[in-house]
């Protein structure tokens, strides 16, 4: 598999864009022509450079506005042609992409866009030069793929063939299994990205929304089999205009974006029984082992969790490290840290095979990590994810001999026998929430659930919840608010009864976030409850929801402490969302909490 992106994906100036490109480990690069005419480089520097770094020059693009127009206007069209074939030719590039007419087309008619592109197409191979005409989604009247195809075919000309991008193909709809029709040898090119599914004009959402594959709601493995069934073997390259990757690290982005072709290939052959490009089997979760809890001081979270109701599993014969556990819920509190207010900066989980998970890992570029330990002491293996959250893994059935280093533990109230890590609700940063899509997706083996906007004090948050099929890991992941010192994050324990959990918590002298009368007024209003639950829900704070098919969901939260917090559940009846109606109280209430502390 050869690999390539476009510089217009990435932020800051043409040669570090191919800095970053190379040290990423593409092949080669799609040359936009902005980023070459804001450069101070001459071609001939840019074809010098690219030489050093080992990136081909794969495609000189776009070239605008070509066919379908009256002869005066087409004659001032070679003329543009020609010279961007003379950049070209400085460069040392010989394909450029022709976009199918969006702005200056009047005529429409496949004979006279036929005429015009063989025209180009004489001129372009003069110099030896290949042009690939690619249907933009809102072309005038060339939007579809098979139609640049049939005017392709018309045109007939060896150094014509068609561009095929995914976004404009599957934004609209198009049928991706008609790409087999056409000759392997005529699709010059091949343009990937990924997108969510979003319902507005598709060229805003085209020029602003892309996104990397494996992180948006694109079926990418389905349509590149078709690719490759056609008998394609250029690079697969990416084409992803996004305002968070034009702004972000140029060096981190490029890694990032490289991660994502690794594992669309790896997806493609698996899907389709090929052996190329296979990475090891993919380790899908079987459930949460721990989550790891960090921070100088974590005191008060020995406070709150005692108060929830767990049982304290000891302290770390050799490290300052402690345990608590509610069930199978295990929380480790790790003090090692200098300096930090506690955050939630790891993830067990227990997989079939944890060293073919870190293989796979480490083979889609996460850095491996390594935790000290000492004789006698459990080996965790894990990789870093791109915001810095380790991932440990360790084989099912639980090899949870790790728990005998935890010495001095006692009981617990008992409210939270039953508990089980429900979810792990995680905020990123902006900069870093689409890597951590990809990141869950290909290296955790998540799936994507529909995405959905929730209503906070400032703004809404986009939250991303990625699960196994059977629900047993799910990780809700939110993109915070630009303003947000630290992202929010927070663990929920699932119990039989929350209910009792949570009275037990309160005369254990829990604090609970509040809750406005007005909520338990609305749920009257929306849900016909029995007056005795409304009560109760009034009386301790809970939050309540239903969903279509009777399933109910209650659930409470602790206070923030530093940038993490506790929720405890219940879910009833085969309820499978996370209480979205409630979000927006709870982060009224967080906000309202934060400004008073
Ligand atoms: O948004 C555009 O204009 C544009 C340009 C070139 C492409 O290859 C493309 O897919 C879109
Ligand atoms: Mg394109």
């Amino acid at each position: 598999m050869r690999t390539s992106i476009a510089t217009v994906c990435l932020s800051g100036g043409l040669v570090e864009k191919l800095h970053a490109c190379s040290d990423a480990g593409f092949d080669g690069v799609e040359i936009m022509d902005a980023d070459l005419i804001g450069a101070m480089e001459s071609p001939e520097e840019i074809r010098a450079l690219c030489a050093r770094l080992g990136l081909s020059i794969d495609l000189f693009q776009p070239f605008r506005d070509l066919e379908g127009v009256a002869d005066d206007v087409f004659a001032d069209n070679l003329r543009r042609a020609e010279a961007k074939f003379a950049v070209m030719e400085r460069l040392g590039a010989d394909t450029i992409l022709v976009c199918s007419n969006a702005g200056t087309a009047t005529i429409d008619d496949d004979d006279v866009a036929a005429a015009q592109l063989g025209a180009l197409a004489d001129a372009a191979a003069k110099r030896g030069i290949r042009i690939a005409y690619e249907a933009l989604a809102w072309g005038r009247f060339v939007d579809d793929y098979r139609h640049a195809w049939r005017i392709v075919q018309l045109a007939d000309r060896p150094n014509l063939g068609v561009c095929l991008d995914s976004f404009h193909i599957l934004s609209r709809g198009h049928d991706p299994a008609a790409i087999e029709e056409i000759d392997g040898d005529k699709i010059f090119f091949l343009q990937l990205a990924d997108a969510p599914a979003l319902d507005m004009d598709v060229l805003s959402w085209s020029r602003h929304h892309r996104l990397f594959p494996g992180e948006g709601d694109f079926a990418l493995t389905d349509f590149l089999a078709h690719v490759l069934r056609a008998g394609y073997t250029g690079p697969l390259s990416l084409e992803v205009f996004n305002d968070t990757f034009r702004q972000t690290d140029v060096v981190r982005t490029a890694g990032h974006a490289r991660r994502s072709l690794t594992w669309l290939a790896d997806r493609t052959a698996a899907a389709n029984g090929w052996t190329d490009d296979l990475l090891g089997e993919p380790q899908v979760a079987r459930g949460i082992d721990f989550i790891e809890i960090a921070g100088a001081d974590l005191t008060a979270v020995d406070e709150t969790l005692e108060r929830l109701g767990f049982a304290f599993g000891g302290r770390h014969r050799s490290k300052r490290v402690r345990l608590w556990t509610a069930g199978e819920a295990r929380i480790i509190l790790d003090e090692q840290v200098r300096d930090e207010t506690p955050r939630l900066t790891g993830i067990g989980l227990m997989v079939d095979d944890a060293d073919a998970a870190v293989d796979r890992a480490v083979a889609l570029g996460a850095p491996a990590a390594f935790r000290r330990t000492y004789a006698g002491e459990q080996e965790l293996r894990g990789v870093a994810s791109p915001d810095g959250t380790v991932v440990y893994w360790s084989d099912r059935p639980a090899d949870t001999s790790w728990i005998t280093e935890f010495e001095g533990g006692s009981p617990g109230s008992g409210a939270c026998e039953s508990g089980v890590v429900d979810h792990a609700n995680v905020g990123y940063r902006w900069q870093d929430f689409d890597e951590a899509v990809l990141f869950a997706s290909s290296v955790l083996s998540l799936t994507t659930q529909s995405s959905a906007d929730v209503p906070g004090p400032q703004g809404l948050v986009l939250s991303q919840v990625m699960r196994t099929e059977d629900g047993v890991v799910r990780l809700p992941m939110n993109l915070a608010p630009p303003t947000a010192p630290v992202p929010d994050r927070h663990v929920a324990v699932r119990c039989d009864d929350v209910v009792a959990a949570a009275r037990a918590a309160r005369a254990a002298g829990l604090d609970f976030l509040r809750i406005p009368e007005n909520y338990y007024d609305d749920l009257a209003a929306q849900f016909d409850l029995d007056p005795d639950l409304l009560a109760e829900l009034r009386e301790l704070d809970l939050l309540y929801d239903r969903d279509g098919s009777g399933g109910e969901f209650i659930h409470f939260y602790t206070p923030t402490i530093g940038g993490v917090f506790f929720e405890l559940v219940e879910r009833r009846g085969g309820y499978d969302g996370y209480g979205a109606a409630s979000a927006p109280v709870r982060l009224a209430m967080q906000r309202r909490a934060s400004a008073s502390a």
